[in-house]
C-alpha cells in the first residue's frame, strides 16, 4: 500500500458528502493516517462517533483542525465564512484548505480573505451526490468513477493543487481543472437549474391538487417520479447553492425560460417540426450520456 497521503485530514461536516469522504479514507488507509472529524450537532457528532467511521470526532471545530495538514470544508456553502473565522487561526502553517461546495466563485469570495498566509486554498467539488444528507447516507463508493472539479486560480500552490489531486484519485475520481467562474456557469447548468425545476415542478403539482382536491400525485408514474427524486434533497444546502450561484443560476434560468416560451409557442400553433427538433435533441443528449458511461 501506498503511504498515506496526509497524517491529519480534518473534515469539517460529515454529513453525505464528507461522512463518504471518511470512509474511503478507512477503507483504503492510504488517504490519511488518521482522520478527524467535526460538525455542528451532538447527534451528528454521536453517529458519526457509533458508525466508527473517524478517528477522532470533536465538537470544537478549532480543535479539530491543529496539526491537521489537509482541512477539507463538508459543510453548506452559506456557513463557509463562519467556519473559517472559527478555525482560520488555528490553522497549521503549511496545510491546506480544500472543499466539497457546489458553487466556486463564492469559495474565493468567503475563505480567500481569511486563510492566513502560507495556508493553501484549493477549493473542489465532487460531481457526485444523492438526494440524502446526514452521516448515514455516506458510502465510500460515492466517488467512484465520477469527475471532481478542481478550482485553482493563478497564485494557487501547484504542490497543494497536486496533492487534492491526488487525494480524489485515490477516492476513485477522474480530475479537471477549471477557472471558479467557468465551473460556476457549467454546474448551473447540468446541477443547478435542474434542481429548481424540480423544486418548482413539485410546488406547481402540489398547489394543483389542493386548488382541484384532488390527489394529483396518485397519479405519478416514472416522468414525474424522477423529479421528485431530485426535489427530496436538503433545504439548506440548496438554499445556500441558488443564493451562492445567483448570477450563472439566473442566467441559465432566463435562457431556459426563452427556449421554454419557444416551445410553447411551437405547441400553441402547431408547429410539429420545431416540437419534433426539440424532442430530437433531448433524446440525443440522454444517448450520449448513457454511451459516456458505458465507454
Ligand atoms: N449532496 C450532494 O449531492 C452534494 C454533491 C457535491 C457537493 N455537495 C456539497 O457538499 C457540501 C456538504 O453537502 P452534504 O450533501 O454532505 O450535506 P449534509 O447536509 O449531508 O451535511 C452537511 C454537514 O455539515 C454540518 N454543518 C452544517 N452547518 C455547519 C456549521 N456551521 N458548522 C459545522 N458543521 C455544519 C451538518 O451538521 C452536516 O454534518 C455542501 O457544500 C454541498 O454543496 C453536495
Ligand atoms: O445525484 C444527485 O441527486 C445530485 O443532486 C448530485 C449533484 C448533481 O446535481 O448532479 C448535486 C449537487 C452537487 O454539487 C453535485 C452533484
Amino acid at each position: 500500500m501506498a503511504e498515506p497521503l496526509f497524517d491529519r485530514l480534518c473534515l469539517l461536516g460529515v454529513g453525505l458528502i464528507g461522512s463518504s469522504i471518511a470512509r474511503v479514507a478507512r477503507a483504503r488507509g492510504d488517504i490519511a493516517r488518521t482522520v478527524v472529524a467535526h460538525a455542528k450537532t451532538p447527534a451528528t457528532l454521536d453517529r458519526v462517533r457509533e458508525l466508527g467511521i473517524a478517528d477522532v470526532v470533536e465538537a470544537d471545530a478549532a480543535k479539530a483542525v491543529q496539526g491537521a495538514d489537509c482541512v477539507v470544508f463538508c459543510v453548506p456553502v452559506g456557513a463557509y465564512a463562519g467556519v473559517m473565522a472559527q478555525v482560520a487561526p488555528h490553522l497549521k502553517p503549511g496545510a491546506i484548505v480544500t472543499d466539497v461546495g457546489s458553487t466556486k466563485m463564492s469559495v474565493y469570495r468567503d475563505l480567500a480573505p481569511l486563510t492566513p498566509k502560507g495556508v493553501h486554498l484549493v477549493p473542489a467539488h465532487p460531481m457526485a451526490g444523492t438526494e440524502f444528507s446526514g452521516p448515514d447516507a455516506g458510502f465510500a463508493e460515492l466517488f467512484q468513477g465520477r469527475y471532481v472539479i478542481v478550482t485553482p486560480v493563478a497564485e494557487t500552490d501547484p504542490a497543494a493543487v497536486e496533492k487534492v489531486r491526488e487525494m480524489w484519485r485515490r477516492a476513485g475520481s477522474m480530475i479537471e481543472c477549471m477557472d471558479p467562474a467557468t465551473h460556476d456557469k457549467v454546474v448551473a447548468i447540468v446541477s443547478h437549474l435542474p434542481h429548481l425545476l424540480a423544486f418548482t415542478i413539485c410546488s406547481t403539482a402540489d398547489d394543483l391538487a389542493e386548488e382541484t382536491k384532488e390527489a394529483v400525485l396518485k397519479f405519478a408514474a416514472s416522468g414525474f417520479r424522477d423529479f421528485t427524486r431530485i426535489a427530496a434533497s436538503d433545504p439548506t444546502m440548496w438554499r445556500d447553492i441558488f443564493l451562492n450561484n445567483r448570477e450563472a443560476l439566473l442566467e441559465m434560468l432566463a435562457r431556459f425560460t426563452e427556449d421554454a416560451q419557444a416551445l410553447g409557442r411551437a405547441v400553441r400553433w402547431g408547429e410539429a417540426g420545431f416540437i419534433e427538433d426539440r424532442i430530437q435533441r433531448g433524446r440525443k443528449i440522454r444517448t450520449g450520456l448513457i454511451e459516456r458511461k458505458q465507454a
